[in-house]
């Protein structure tokens, strides 16, 4: 935004009870809201910065109906040298502000055979693997006003919330392009060998990006309810014959192509979420 719609830090933010985390390119989810008051990530005390293309670095407040929301810009990443406690520390901070929900948002490289570029993909699990390998925003001594030392994660994607998406989706006349499936962490930055792509899809990962776990896994700690949408915006290359190269301005392109319809969504899935008053598991 231009500086005249950039707020100072001197009022008294509305409570959210709903987050909502947009991933590369997907800033215009917040487009749905009304009454919108944003922060630059630079202006808030030790937040970090994004340094990311497609990644806007605001946190912008916002009421969809008469849920008060929160909108992040842009999340942050391993990959650009951020420790997961930095990566992780908006969800805390949303937590303390009385947030009871997470719709996290991301882009992704599809590696079932039976996704098309464009799909969106409800997110029904993820597999953690930069956590296999001890980089994991829990590890460290347990903060116990968060959660316990060993949350459970396997129902870490709320099935109200999953239902309620594909419900949404297909009013909105999405039911062709949503899918449900595991998404996958890799750290990134560089995009999969084949060979990795090929490991991943035996191992049962329906996508794959750089993103999102750690910000799930420390939602899931401190009991917020967590809804998952990704974007996918490329086919991984799993054949050596291929000809296609992965890039992130592709990436950028079909989150552009796919923002409006997202926006609607996620919009849509809060107003309902409110009039269904969903709050279970
Ligand atoms: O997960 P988000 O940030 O949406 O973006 C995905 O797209 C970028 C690569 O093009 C990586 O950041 C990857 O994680
Ligand atoms: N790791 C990874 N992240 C992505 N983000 C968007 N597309 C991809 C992809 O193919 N692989």
């Amino acid at each position: 935004p231009g500086p005249s719609s950039v707020t100072t830090w001197s009022f008294e933010p509305p409570q959210p009870t709903v987050a909502v985390i947009c991933g590369s390119g997907l800033g215009l989810l917040a487009d749905g809201a009304t009454g919108k008051q944003t922060f630059r990530y630079q202006d808030i005390p030790n937040f970090p910065v994004s340094t990311v293309m497609g990644h806007e670095g605001c946190l912008v407040f916002g009421t969809i109906e008469d849920t008060s929301c929160v909108f992040m810009q842009g999340h942050f990443h391993l990959y650009e040298g951020y420790s997961l406690c930095q990566v992780t520390l908006p969800v805390r901070i949303f937590k303390l502000m009385g947030v009871e929900s997470v719709l996290v948002t991301n882009a992704s490289g599809g590696l079932c055979p039976d996704f098309k570029v464009g799909d969106i993909m409800i997110i029904k699990d993820h597999i953690n693997l930069p956590g296999f390998a001890g980089q994991h925003p829990l590890c460290g001594p347990n903060d116990e006003r968060f959660g316990i030392r060993f949350p459970c994660m396997s129902d870490a994607y709320s099935k109200d919330l999953r239902r309620l998406a594909l419900d949404v989706g297909s009013e909105l006349g999405c039911g062709d392009f949503m899918r449900e499936g595991v998404y996958c962490m890799v750290s990134g930055p560089n995009f999969e060998t084949i060979a990795e792509a090929r490991m991943l899809q035996i191992l049962g990962c329906d996508s794959v990006g750089m993103s999102m776990v750690p910000e799930v896994t420390v939602a899931k700690h401190c009991g917020l309810r967590v809804l998952g949408l990704s974007l996918i915006t490329n086919k991984v290359s799993l054949d050596y014959s291929r000809e296609e190269k992965v890039n992130h301005e592709e990436v950028l392109q079909i989150s552009k192509m796919r923002a409006e319809v997202l926006q609607k969504l996620v919009t849509m899935l809060i107003s309902r979420c409110q009039q269904q008053n969903i709050n279970t598991n």
